[in-house]
Order: C-alpha cells, then sequence, then structure tokens
C-alpha cells in the first residue's frame, strides 16, 4: 500500500461542510470516507490540476511524411531517433522537449521495455514507421502547435496507450487541436475501463449506457482499427461494430455529435485527420431491457440507401426520433429537476407501453459503416435455424460489453466543486443549479443520489424499483445476458460507493451463478470475476475462436505490453486496502462469519484519485466462462 495513502485507521476526517447532513448520511451508508473528498479537492488545485487528452488515431495517418512540421511523442517508449534519423532538426527539438517531460514521468526501470529498435544507432524512415507503434507519433501543423505548451505536456504512465495531460490553464476548448479532434478530452480513468474491456478489431461490443459517447468513440476505434501484425485470423475478416444505448434522447444526440466530431468528419477544418465513417451506432432504449434483436428490428432496412449523412438516419427514422423526441418534450423538462432513476423510468415507460418490445428501441444514430457491419450480422443471424435449442435466445449476442453504469458522480473529481468559498450552495437553496464550469452543486448531488432536496426520497424515487441499486444491478444483468458465452463484461461506476460497486458486482454474481438462473442457460456459463488488466482468461475453455490467449490487442487501445497491463493491475492490488472502504462495506453489508473470508478477496479494483491523479473508477471484469457439460 502507498504510505501516503490514507488508512482507515488514521484519525477520523471530517466531512467537507459543503455536504449536507443527508448526503453524509449518504456517504456513511455508501462506505464512501470523509477523506476521499479531501483528495479530490488537493487534485483541484490548479497547481495540479491536470486536463487529459487521447489523440485521434484518425490523426496519426500521415506520421512522419514528408513536410511534417512538428511531432509530439506520445507513450512512454523512452529513446528519441538519433542524428542519423530523418526526422528535421525542428521535429528533433520538438520531440525533445516532449521526451523530457515524458521521460520524468515514466516509473523508472521503463526504459527496459523500450523497443530494440529504438536504441539501434542506425535508424532510417522505416524502421521508425515499423518499429514505432504510429500512435507513439503525432503529426502536428504550426497552427495546432501553437500555444500548445509543449514543455508541460506529459504521458500518463500507468497508461501507457497515447493519453497525455496539459496544464488545466491550456484552453483546450478554443483549441485548434480540439475543434479538429485531434485531442480528445477524455478522463484516464474511464480510458482505463475501455483498456480492461479490451476491444478487438472486427468485434462487436455494446456501450450499455454510452452517453455522451466517450468510451463509445474509443470503442470504435478499437474494433475498427488497422490490422496488426500478429492479427491475420480477425474476427468476421476485420468488420466489427461498435453499438452505444442510452435511455436519454437528449443524451443520445450528445452521444451522436461527440462521435461525429470524434469521426473528424463534416467540420474539420484542416486536413489533420482523415474523415472516416466508423462502425458506430447508437440507440435510444432502456438498458435494462436492450437487446439487439429490437434494435435491428427498429431500423429501416429498406431505405438503407437513403441515409442522410448528417444524421446517419434513413427520412422514416428521422421521423419516428422526431415524434419520440416531441412526446418527451414536456417530460424532458421535468426529467431536469428530477432523480435519473425517476427520469429513466418517465421516458421508458411511454416507449414500452407504444406496444411491441422493439418499440423500446429507436435508432439515434448509424452512419454507413455501421449499416454494413449490421447488414452483415443480419445476414449471419439469417443463418442461424431458428429451432435450434436456444438460437432464438441468443441471438444477436456480442462480444464484449460495457456496462457503465448510472451512478451518484460522488467520485467524478473533475467535475466536483467542494470548496465553499467558489460555491455556496446549500441544499435549502432552491435556485442552486449545475453551474456550467463550476462543477456539480449539491442539489445536482441530491438528484443523482435519488434524493430530493429537502432530503427526502421524491415520490417517483421512493419505489425501489427506481433506487441506484436496482438500476445498477439489472443493466449489469442485461448486459450479462446481451454477452455471448466466453465473452468478456466490464462494469464500471464513477462512485465510490461501495453499495453502488462491490455490492452490485456480488449480488450479481450470486444471481448468475445460481443453481436454477444456470439450468436455463442453453450453454453451461458461468460468471467469473477476473482481474481488469488481465487477459490471460480469453481463449481458455471458451467457443470464441477470436479470443486467443496473449493475442495482440488493436493499437488504439492496447497497453504498451503485457507488462504494463501487469503493472497497473499490481498497482491497483497494492491499493486495494486503501480507505478501508471494501472491509467496512462488508462489514456493513454481510454478517460476520460472511465477511471475513470475504474481506481477502477484492472485487474488482479502485482507481483511487489520490494515487492515479485521475477522476476515481471502480472498474470489475467479468468472464462468461463456457463450462464443459456434464
Ligand atoms: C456514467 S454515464 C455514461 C458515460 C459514458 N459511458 C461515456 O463514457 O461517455 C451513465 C449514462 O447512463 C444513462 N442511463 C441511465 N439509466 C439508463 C438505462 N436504464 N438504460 C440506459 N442508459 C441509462 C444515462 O443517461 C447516462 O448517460
Amino acid at each position: 500500500m502507498n504510505e501516503s495513502a490514507v488508512s482507515h485507521t488514521s484519525p477520523p476526517v471530517q466531512y467537507p461542510s459543503t455536504f449536507s447532513d443527508e448526503l453524509i448520511e449518504h456517504c456513511r451508508q455508501g462506505c464512501i470516507p470523509p477523506e476521499v473528498f479531501a483528495d479530490a479537492r488537493a487534485l483541484l488545485t490548479e497547481e495540479v490540476r491536470r486536463r487529459y487528452v487521447r489523440v485521434n488515431p484518425r490523426c496519426l495517418t500521415q506520421v512522419l511524411d514528408d513536410g511534417a512540421e512538428g511531432v509530439l511523442r506520445l507513450g512512454t517508449l523512452s529513446s528519441l531517433p538519433d542524428d542519423s534519423s530523418p526526422l528535421t532538426s525542428e521535429e528533433r527539438q520538438l520531440g525533445c522537449e516532449a521526451q523530457l517531460h515524458l521521460r520524468s514521468e515514466s516509473p523508472s526501470g521503463h526504459a527496459k521495455n523500450e523497443s530494440p529498435m529504438l536504441s539501434s544507432s542506425a535508424f532510417t524512415k522505416a524502421h521508425i514507421i515499423t518499429a514505432v507503434p504510429k500512435s507513439t507519433l503525432l503529426r502536428l501543423g504550426v497552427a495546432h502547435l501553437t500555444g500548445l505548451p509543449l514543455a508541460s505536456v506529459q504521458s500518463v504512465p500507468w497508461l501507457p496507450c497515447g493519453v497525455l495531460t496539459l496544464p488545466w490553464s491550456y484552453p483546450i476548448g478554443g483549441s485548434l487541436l480540439f475543434r479538429d479532434g485531434v485531442l480528445v478530452a477524455m478522463d484516464a480513468a474511464s480510458i482505463a475501463a475501455v483498456v480492461a474491456l479490451r476491444p478487438r478489431r472486427g468485434e462487436r461490443v455494446l456501450d450499455l449506457c454510452c452517453a455522451p459517447g466517450m468510451k463509445l468513440g474509443l470503442i470504435a476505434d478499437a474494433v475498427s482499427s488497422q490490422e496488426g501484425e500478429g492479427e491475420k485470423d480477425l474476427p468476421r475478416g476485420g468488420r466489427g461494430l461498435a453499438v452505444g444505448v442510452d435511455v436519454s434522447l437528449l443524451r443520445v444526440y450528445m452521444c451522436r455529435s461527440t462521435l461525429k466530431k470524434h469521426q473528424c468528419g463534416t467540420g474539420a477544418r484542416t486536413s489533420s485527420c482523415a474523415a472516416t465513417s466508423l462502425p458506430v451506432c447508437v440507440f435510444v432504449g432502456d438498458g435494462r431491457y436492450f437487446t439487439m434483436a429490437d434494435a435491428m428490428a427498429s431500423m429501416d432496412e429498406a431505405e438503407t440507401a437513403t441515409v442522410d449523412v448528417g444524421v446517419g438516419l434513413t427520412a422514416r427514422e428521422r421521423r419516428a426520433l422526431r415524434r419520440l423526441s416531441e412526446s418527451t418534450t414536456k417530460r424532458r423538462r421535468c426529467d431536469a429537476d428530477m432523480a435519473p432513476a425517476a427520469a429513466v423510468q418517465r421516458l421508458v415507460s411511454p416507449l414500452r407501453a407504444s406496444g411491441s418490445s422493439a418499440g423500446a428501441v429507436h435508432v439515434g444514430y448509424a452512419p454507413a459503416e455501421a449499416r454494413a457491419s449490421l447488414s452483415v450480422w443480419r445476414q449471419e443471424e439469417e443463418n442461424i435455424e431458428a429451432h435450434e435449442q436456444g438460437g432464438v435466445a441468443e441471438k444477436c449476442l456480442f462480444d464484449r460489453v460495457l456496462v457503465d453504469a448510472e451512478c451518484s458522480h460522488d467520485g467524478s473529481v473533475a467535475h466536483l466543486q467542494l470548496e465553499d468559498s467558489k460555491a455556496p450552495l446549500d441544499i435549502g437553496n432552491s435556485s442552486a443549479v449545475i453551474e456550467k464550469g463550476r462543477g456539480l452543486t449539491n442539489k445536482y448531488r441530491m438528484q443523482r443520489l435519488n434524493l430530493s432536496v429537502d432530503g427526502t426520497p421524491p415520490a417517483e424515487a421512493s419505489d425501489s424499483s427506481s433506487s441506484l441499486f436496482d438500476l445498477q444491478s439489472e443493466l449489469l444483468y442485461n448486459g450479462y445476458q446481451q454477452l455471448k458465452p466466453g465473452g468478456t463484461l466490464v462494469y464500471s461506476t464513477c462512485s465510490y460507493a461501495f453499495s453502488q460497486n462491490e455490492l452490485v458486482v456480488r449480488r450479481f454474481l450470486s444471481r448468475v451463478n445460481a443453481p436454477a438462473a444456470r439450468a436455463t442457460n442453453s450453454v453451461k456459463v458461468k460468471a467469473v470475476l477476473v482481474p481488469a488488466f488481465s487477459y490471460t482468461h480469453e481463449g481458455r475453455g471458451t467457443p470464441n475462436r477470436e479470443c486467443v490467449e496473449n493475442a495482440p490487442v488493436s493499437s488504439c487501445v492496447r497497453m504498451e505490453s503485457e507488462s504494463a497491463a501487469e503493472a497497473l493491475q499490481q498497482q491497483l492490488n497494492d491499493h486495494a486496502a486503501d480507505y478501508g472502504v471494501v472491509e467496512e462495506g462488508m462489514r456493513r453489508h454481510y454478517p460476520p462469519a460472511e465477511a471475513g473470508p470475504l474481506t481477502s478477496t477484492p472485487v474488482g479494483s479502485r482507481f483511487w484519485p489520490r494515487t492515479f491523479s485521475s477522476s476515481f473508477l471502480y472498474v470489475a471484469k467479468v468472464w462468461k466462462k463456457v463450462e464443459a457439460s456434464d
């Protein structure tokens, strides 16, 4: 355990005074120790605060082309090309400046991992292109470099996959880099959830709570990435698909904008990024009930040729979405003031009441590339014999599923505002709203926690079926149902609360592994909790021929090496006991006899902000292991 980490045996620390009694009670119930808020406050101070960005892989296509004006080195490869390299002096100068900082951030001993080719003195351009993963060098034009504080660009040593941090003061929103989609602002812990999932080229991946689409964009990059060395036998010839679902129509619209910007399609101001249509589609629907069969039924197959590239929908789909939009306009206004789970109920109920289960799903975005992948999938499904035992129930299942569940966001450090002086808000002030750029207000937090502003549960939320715990449990359960045997699921939240993380996962495991539940599966499967950053389970005893043990992963989400993933897992394990949340949670939620042995096994991994300098994230990975039939 990190010596600087706060142990649960430390003297009690007070909860921040900006928290109401009800919120503090919630923290106690959820085993959220007060120390984590002090850590969050420390991370928010301007001097230490950093902005995480990842590089859009579509902007890397011209890496090292002639005439490059600047090269920014990404990742933690540690040696720079020597004088015999084909880099111009300007490129070398820029690289050196960035490298100095990258090196100072790299953990000791990292140089051991560098490519032998990089330490060679006889560099040629060809060497660099073949030896260095493309995402380690980013070519930037002068316009993009203007104002970029190269000297303070840093890599993220615990997540070596093209993730950088910039000083908080860098005006990224107004920068060309951001507007052209070269850099995508995204918290490192969020990226870690996708790295844990490990989507690979050619796979079908479901993101069950996708909006605003940051992780979905990363998944789409992975399933459509360039073929890497050793990736010859790819599933479906490399034609993958990323499918996003979100219950909120407004957030699906946000997601669509995020993805369109990410794809550098219309609106890109320069040619730095190659415009591509990614195999990614988004549906409005309730993740607790979503199935891909319903989603396919909601799509307009006949008019595929007339998809409007601007919105990625056919005219019929647009009309359907408009009708949905109109029918929810009034509700939307109410929803803004409502606990999210209650809002979910209000949006979904009319959808489900509208007739068939397919009526509960609407396509919100499906560009040409996604439709092409979908039609391959449809074709495959048609070839499956409907009368096969379990054939219907197991149709349209995914290789991987991400359940980045709705949660209370208490660990979303980037959005927390804890200082009284800057945000003198209290729950008695009913005019308190979410203040753009100033973080989450108490009122907002209260809503996320299903509490009304005076601390009592709102009427809609008092029904136990709308509690966060139930919502998260149902999302996780359905995510698992949509996963094919042998597949991998990641459950994540940005809440510190034991009750939204370990408790949800433990109860889920008991539920799906209960003998009665397993007896209903046509293929005998078992949900097995595996370390988030270990991938060795893939390919063992699974019928997924595409899951090959130690197979290389797609370039845009890979760790630099398996040992880097192992080091990260080790670091997470070492910190598992920090703050005593798990032990405390176990004691509270399990009888003493059961709590003893349970405490020794961490359920999932926690990214502590102080240790990882990022927002908080809880990640648990579940493998749908196929068991030999008796
Ligand atoms: C933590 S956010 C997801 C963030 C997203 N994965 C990303 O990386 O950009 C949770 C999302 O879950 C959605 N949500 C809440 N209840 C849902 C449900 N029943 N089905 C699907 N989505 C739901 C919310 O609208 C919200 O957009």
